[in-house]
């Protein structure tokens, strides 16, 4: 009896959490197509909560309400191409992982942030569809990355479109995940980005990365940013990514 009604309460929490789930999601759709409105003005104080509470549990690389057809389109492209296992999907776990293996690895003088004072890393900080929107495809024999993102309103720099350093950050965590997948854990050197377009919010890009140059601890890569057509060249950058040297980092 007793088994029986934690159940059927645990079942019910989980309907309420799925429903306040597809709220939020609904919400977020809604303003961020209000914002991509023509010819109007997007006051901050509309925004309602920008953050997001991070939960480790759920994949915020896979599908939501924001994405537009375009951005779903090339997903479900991309996990075609998975099937005959040239390419794979690179989970939120992965990723997290990657982060918080590097940290545990080289930065033991860190402490990091508590949860409740900063939700997660930079990129999913904000709510769905006002901000980064994305999924990552690695290629491991051919040594190549590809992200597909969907910038939100929030990362607007001039009225309209997205701000460079929006753009560089979404490049910079792409081929920083190639490289640490390519050679272990490494951190940015330098990164030298071109802006040839610009990007217009709500629009969604790829981003293709590769290795061009492994020399002991540095990987050479560089990367472009395309329009989904691909007719449209919007950036393109060169950098280099060094391998954590483990005796030495301590900050
Ligand atoms: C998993 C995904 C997580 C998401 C994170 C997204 C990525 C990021 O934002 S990383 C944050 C931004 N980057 C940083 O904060 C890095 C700060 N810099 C550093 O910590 C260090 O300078 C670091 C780690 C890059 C290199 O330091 P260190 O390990 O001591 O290497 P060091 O011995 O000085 O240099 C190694 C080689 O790299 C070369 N090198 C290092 N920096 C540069 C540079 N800026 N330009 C050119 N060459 C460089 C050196 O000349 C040397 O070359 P060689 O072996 O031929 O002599």
């Amino acid at each position: 009896m007793r088994e029986g009604l934690r159940a059927t309460l645990a079942v019910s929490a989980g309907f309420w959490c799925a429903l306040g789930e597809m709220l939020r999601s609904c919400a977020a759709r809604l303003r961020m197509l209000g914002a991509l409105r023509k010819d109007e003005h997007w006051p901050a104080r509309n925004l309602g909560p920008a953050l997001r509470w991070f939960s480790s549990e759920k994949d915020f690389c896979l599908p939501n309400p924001s994405w537009s057809e375009d951005l779903r389109h090339l997903f479900h492209q991309f996990m075609k191409k998975c099937e005959d296992g040239s390419w794979t999907y690179i989970s939120e776990k992965e990723m997290l992982d990657l982060q918080k293996k590097a940290s545990e690895l080289s930065f033991q003088n860190v402490k990091p942030m508590k949860k409740k004072q900063f939700p997660s890393t930079l990129t999913r900080n904000f709510q769905e569809g006002l901000g980064f929107e994305y999924a990552m495809f690695y290629n491991k024999d051919e040594r190549r990355i590809v992200c597909l993102f969907q910038g939100g309103p929030l990362l607007q720099g001039f009225p309209g479109l997205l701000h460079g350093g929006a753009i560089v950050t979404m490049v910079d965590y792409s081929i920083s995940i190639l490289s640490t997948k390519t050679i272990g854990f490494t951190m940015t050197a330098y990164i030298n980005i071109t802006y040839k377009r610009p990007i217009p919010i709500g629009s969604v890009v790829v981003i293709n990365g590769q290795v061009d140059k492994i020399e002991e601890r540095k990987v050479f890569l560089s990367s472009s940013v395309h329009s989904a057509d691909e007719k449209t060249l919007y950036s393109e950058a060169t950098s280099l990514f060094v391998q954590l040297n483990l005796e030495k980092s301590e900050t």
